[in-house]
């Protein structure tokens, strides 16, 4: 995946300028920064939630919604964005189950409709993946009536069952309490460590993006101020505004990063 020049505005406010880099196949990389920074923005513009007020976004080398033809700007069509976008799987901060559909209708839902999977096949993985994250008995169930960890378990499985080659995880355990922060990360620690899935992460764990990731990058003003492996960035960053915000995050007196 490649971020080329990449801009985002809302309005008058420029979130992205002139964002570039690279995240290679099987990369799991961590954006940390300010709120506000555009973390979360940049996953929902590689998940085309959002759409790019400039640059390009490609995946695999293809562009994900446009090229630039002859000086003139062409759209890709539907088909070939369809192709693309069911590629990548986003996992949510507030989980973003349909409520009026089973467990199970959860998450055999895009692989019958999008991937055209038959529904005996689609339940059968969706079987799979359920015991995967510890909820084989909850194909029934409907969302609200299980716990905020067990439907981000739900809601990992559903992404899973698209056999993504890109995970998109979005401040996937803010939303849960404390208590079962962990159940949801020792899963998503696993498919990090049994899968050669590319993961963009945005997370304020630092212990587990430190687990998990190999690649950091500092957000900040709608730019890349520093990047580094976890073990260099949680214990050796080197810029003023780096510094600042890991201080600011793990501050609190609570070694989250598992240095010291
Ligand atoms: N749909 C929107 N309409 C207008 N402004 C938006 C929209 N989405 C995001 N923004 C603005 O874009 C900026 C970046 O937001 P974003 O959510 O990407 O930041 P973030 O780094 O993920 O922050 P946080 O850590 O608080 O989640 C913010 O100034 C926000 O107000």
């Amino acid at each position: 995946m490649k971020f080329e020049n990449v801009e985002k505005r809302f309005g008058d406010n420029v979130v992205l300028k002139d964002l570039n880099f690279e995240v290679a196949k099987g990369d799991r990389v961590t954006l940390i920064g300010p709120s506000g920074s555009g973390k979360t923005t940049i996953l929902r513009l590689v998940m085309t939630l959002e759409e790019l007020s400039g640059g390009y976004i490609y995946v695999d080398g293809e562009p994900l919604t446009h090229e630039v033809r002859n000086g003139k700007r062409v759209e890709l069509g539907e088909k070939a964005q369809k192709q693309i976008r069911k590629r990548i799987g986003m996992v949510f901060q507030q989980f973003n189950l349909f409520p009026n559909m089973s467990v199970l209708e959860n998450i055999i839902e895009a692989p019958v409709h999008v991937l055209g999977q038959s529904k005996e096949q689609a339940t059968a993985r969706a079987m799979e993946l359920l015991e995967s994250v510890g909820l084989p008995d909850k194909a029934d169930a409907h969302p609200l009536e299980l716990s905020g960890g067990q439907q981000q378990r739900v809601a990992i499985a559903r992404a899973l069952a698209m056999d993504p080659e890109i995970l998109l995880l979005d401040e996937v355990t803010s939303a849960l309490d404390p208590e079962i922060v962990g159940e949801v990360l020792g899963i998503l620690r696993h498919i990090a460590d049994t899968t050669d899935i590319t993961m963009l992460i945005v997370t304020h764990e630092m212990q587990f993006a430190r687990d998990v990731s190999n690649r950091v990058m500092m957000f900040d003003g709608g730019k890349v101020v520093e990047e580094a492996t976890p073990e260099v960035m949680f214990t050796n960053p080197q810029h003023e505004r780096t510094q600042s915000f890991l201080q600011a995050v793990l501050g609190n007196g609570e070694d989250q990063t598992g240095t010291r």
